[in-house]
């Protein structure tokens, strides 16, 4: 027997409706787990009072959602003095940091990939005194965030929308903002800042090098009025060097921690979670967390891609 006790925390109203996943999950996970605990959460919340209450009880957290369930639990849980590991099955619609971690898309591979024991400490971010695992947005992203409407998130995924929102943006309001960060200060104007731990947003894999989470580093993107169609093609995968020499439509800042202040009071987007406004604290909390990771060929198998296919459906 592999963990004495472990708790399952279930969002089925994350995600698609999936037949089989919590069953899946259970069937692959049962034979390792003493005393497996099932939460069901009933409402907006529930995943972080039920995490903070009780996380530290156990050996195992299993977190069946997507990433708002995975900012909920591990907001929960990392205070703890003795935080349970972590496993995200990911049961959401972009469930951005298990693609960080390389987890299978499908919630039974990914709980056998956690039998697969390749656990370890995870950076985190802190933005005013919540932790989050993937990222934080100020600006554009906070508005795109804000206009999704969930019916049609759920038709057509939460990344067609993004792209569906900036494609007819026709502009963007830029918001003046003052950054400062390990090294000095940014004064300036940007319809976007965008402040990444993990390497995913919206499906799509982020531009950074290196996994993210192990590096006690947070990548920062400034993006300026000039720039949206040409920022979406970095944060799409394009190659960052390209656009340093741009004008200064994008800077890239890597730093451990740094203060945004803006003008007017501005909504923080957390993990997809808008709760927050500005000033806006923020700094990496380096291998705050053990999660549990999937194999190096993971993530981009042809096999995944086929499988996220056959659940979305495009827009164009
Ligand atoms: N029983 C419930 N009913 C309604 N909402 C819930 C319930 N339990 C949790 N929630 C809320 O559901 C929201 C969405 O969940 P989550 O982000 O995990 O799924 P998603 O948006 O489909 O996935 P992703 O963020 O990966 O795209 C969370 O903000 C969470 O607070």
């Amino acid at each position: 027997m592999r963990w004495g006790k472990a708790m399952l925390v279930y969002n089925r109203k994350a995600g698609k409706e999936k037949a089989g996943q919590l069953g899946d999950a259970v069937a692959a996970l049962a034979g390792e787990v003493g005393e497996l605990t099932l939460v069901q959460t009933a409402e907006p919340g529930d995943g972080e009072k039920i995490c903070r209450e009780r996380g530290s009880d156990y050996d195992l957290l299993l977190v069946l959602g997507g990433d708002g369930t995975v900012h909920e639990c591990i907001n929960g849980v990392a205070e703890a003095a003795r935080p349970p590991e972590i496993a995200i099955l990911p049961g959401g619609t972009c469930n951005d940091f298990a693609r960080t971690l390389r987890l299978p898309m499908q919630v039974g591979r990914a709980a056998e990939e956690v039998l697969a024991g390749r656990v370890h400490d995870t950076d985190v971010g802190r933005v005013n005194g919540r932790v989050f695992t993937n990222f934080v947005g100020i600006g554009l992203i906070t508005d795109t965030s804000e206009n999704i409407d969930s019916d049609q998130k759920e038709r057509i995924g939460k990344l067609s929308y993004f792209l569906s929102t900036l494609r007819t943006l026709r502009q963007a309001e830029p918001f003046k903002f003052r950054l400062k960060h390990d090294e000095g200060t940014v004064d300036s104007e940007a319809v976007m800042i965008l402040v990444a731990n993990g390497r995913s947003l919206g499906t799509a894999k982020l531009p950074f090098a290196g996994s993210g989470v192990h590096d006690g580093i947070l990548d920062v993107l400034i993006v300026r009025e000039a720039g949206l169609s040409l920022a979406w093609q970095v944060i799409n995968g394009g190659d960052l060097t390209d656009y340093r020499e741009s004008g200064g439509v994008i800077e890239y800042i890597q730093t451990s921690s740094l203060l945004v202040d803006t003008d007017e009071p501005k909504g923080i987007d957390s993990d997809g979670e808008i709760y927050l406004q500005t000033p806006a604290e923020i700094s990496v909390q380096p291998s705050k967390l053990r999660f549990y990771y999937g194999p190096e060929t993971t993530q981009g198998s042809l096999v995944d891609s086929l499988a996220e296919l056959d659940t979305r459906s495009s827009i164009d």
